[in-house]
C-alpha cells in the first residue's frame, strides 16, 4: 500500500533572471522587470512530497522528522535570506527561475532519501505562480 507524505517549508530569497551571455537589451526583452540588476525578492513556499510503501511495522512512508531535518539542511539553511545568483553556487551559471530552483532542490534532496522513495517538489514563487518537478 503506497501513500504520499508531504512537508511544507518556506524561504525568502533574492534573485535576478538574466543570461550573462545576452545583452542587457535582450535580457530586458525576455525577462522584463525580473532582469533588475539590483535583484528582487520572493517569499518562496515549498512542498516536498515523498511517495512510497507504508511500512507495516511503523505505519510510516518516511518519518516526517527526518524529512524536516533534510529540508532544513539542504534547502532552508542554504537558500533562506540569500541572494540566489550571488550566494548559492548552483546558480552561478544557472538562471534561478522557479523551474531551475525546483530542479536544484530535487537534486539536493533526492540523494538523502532511500532509493525506493519517489520525490516531487512543488515550489511557489508567488501565491499564484508555482512549478512542480519530479525528476522526469
Ligand atoms: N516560467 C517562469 N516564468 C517566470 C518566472 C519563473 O521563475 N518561471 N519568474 C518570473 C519572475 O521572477 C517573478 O517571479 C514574477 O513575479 P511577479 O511579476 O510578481 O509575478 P506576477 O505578476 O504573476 O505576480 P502575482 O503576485 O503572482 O500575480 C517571471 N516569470
Ligand atoms: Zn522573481
Amino acid at each position: 500500500m503506497k501513500a504520499t507524505v508531504s512537508r511544507k517549508a518556506h524561504f525568502n530569497a533574492a534573485h535576478r533572471l538574466y543570461r550573462k551571455d545576452w545583452s542587457f537589451e535582450k535580457n530586458d526583452a525576455v525577462f522584463g522587470k525580473c532582469n533588475n540588476p539590483n535583484f528582487h525578492g520572493h517569499n518562496y513556499e515549498l512542498i516536498v512530497s515523498i511517495t512510497g510503501e507504508i511500512d507495516k511495522e511503523t505505519g510510516y512512508v518516511i518519518d516526517i522528522k527526518i524529512l524536516k531535518d533534510i529540508i532544513k539542511t539542504e534547502v532552508e539553511d542554504i537558500f533562506d535570506h540569500k541572494n540566489l545568483n550571488v550566494e548559492v553556487p548552483e546558480f552561478k551559471d544557472l538562471n534561478p527561475t522557479a523551474e531551475n530552483i525546483a530542479v536544484v532542490i530535487y537534486n539536493k534532496i533526492k540523494p538523502k532519501l532511500a532509493s525506493y522513495l519517489e520525490l516531487e517538489i512543488t515550489l511557489f514563487e508567488t501565491p499564484r505562480n508555482f512549478v512542480t518537478y519530479s525528476g522526469k
